[in-house]
């Protein structure tokens, strides 16, 4: 039997939180129902940070709490801080993410903070999140190139992971948030995060604004990553990292996968169909 590769939907979060029109609660749900009959394990649904820095994120408790839950998936959602846990607790969120960066740069403009203190903030968020038993998932952002910051070290990527880790995330997700990682870095810096989390605690981020996101994937295969974050027709992209591209999309992760000669578990009709939903956003995007 081939090895499995779990592929984590986020979409309708870091696809439709870079949306340039408002899309409505009933599309948001459209979307993530469609989403939920393809085999994924886990849907990254929501956003609980301020309505002022993303109002594409507006009405996330609405979302979880609309949409036709399918028994075995698990929904997700963002917190920046103790506010949107608690928000994203009472709506019936099944995991939540805290989301750092490796670059100062993007910390500030990302969530105000340096990333000192947003590790801090993150402290509490994951005390109370293990009180009341919902898992723990961190990003790092900017694992390579920084918007405002430039290149950045693998060593600088490593401590945010390990210290992730170390406060209690189940698993690090490491973004290239701008879609601009070269093959031979993002290997360089999984040299060094694997230095201090373990491979099966880590998975890939890759964004795909310059047709690298693949053999980003294929790197980090080879360095033993099993999880890969994807947005069903490539939506999405960041508000503050100007010029990125959505995700690299899950159809096309899953072909790749299944070349490669590992399993998705995905139903790709399914999926092709959650890809319509998702045109159809942008077509009445215009
Ligand atoms: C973190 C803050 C809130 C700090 O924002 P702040 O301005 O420093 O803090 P604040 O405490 O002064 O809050 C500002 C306002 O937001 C409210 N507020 C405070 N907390 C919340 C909350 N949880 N939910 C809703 N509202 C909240 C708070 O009440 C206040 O409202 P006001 O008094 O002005 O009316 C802000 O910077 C923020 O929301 N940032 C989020 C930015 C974001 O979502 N970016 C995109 C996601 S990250 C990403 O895309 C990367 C990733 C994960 O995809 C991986 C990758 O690709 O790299």
């Amino acid at each position: 039997m081939s090895e499995r590769v779990e592929i984590v939907e986020v979409g309708p979060r870091d696809g439709l939180q870079n949306e340039a029109r408002a899309i409505s609660v009933t599309e948001k749900v459209r979307l993530v129902d469609a989403l939920s009959l393809v085999g994924f394990r886990r849907i990254e649904v929501a956003s609980f940070v301020s309505e002022k820095w993303v109002p594409q994120m507006a009405g996330s408790g609405e979302v979880l709490g609309a949409i036709t839950r399918v028994s075995g998936v698990r929904y997700g959602a963002l917190v920046p801080n103790m506010r949107g846990l608690e928000a994203a607790l009472k709506a019936g969120a099944d995991e939540v993410a805290v989301f750092a960066s490796a670059s100062e740069g993007f910390s500030q403009a990302n969530i105000n903070a340096s990333i000192a203190e947003s590790l801090e903030r993150f402290r509490p968020v994951l005390a109370r999140a293990r009180e009341v038993g919902v898992p723990v998932r961190g990003y790092v952002s900017c694992v390579t190139d920084c918007p405002y910051d430039g290149l950045v070290a693998p060593e600088a990527v490593a401590r945010v992971a390990g210290e992730l880790r170390t406060m209690g995330c189940f698993e690090v997700s490491l973004g290239d948030t701008l879609g601009r990682a070269a093959p031979e870095r993002v290997d360089a810096m999984l040299g060094a995060v694997l230095e201090r989390v373990e491979a099966r605690a880590l998975a890939g981020h890759f964004h795909d604004s310059f047709g690298r996101a693949l053999e980003n994937v294929s790197v980090a295969l080879g360095r033993g990553v099993r999880v890969f974050d994807a947005s069903v027709a490539g939506l999405g992209g960041c508000p503050y990292a100007p010029g990125a591209a959505g995700n690299v999309s899950s159809e096309s992760l899953a072909a790749f996968l299944e070349a490669a000669g590992f399993e998705h578990g995905l139903e790709i009709e399914r999926l092709r169909a959650a890809a319509d939903v998702a045109v159809g956003l942008w077509e009445a995007d215009g």
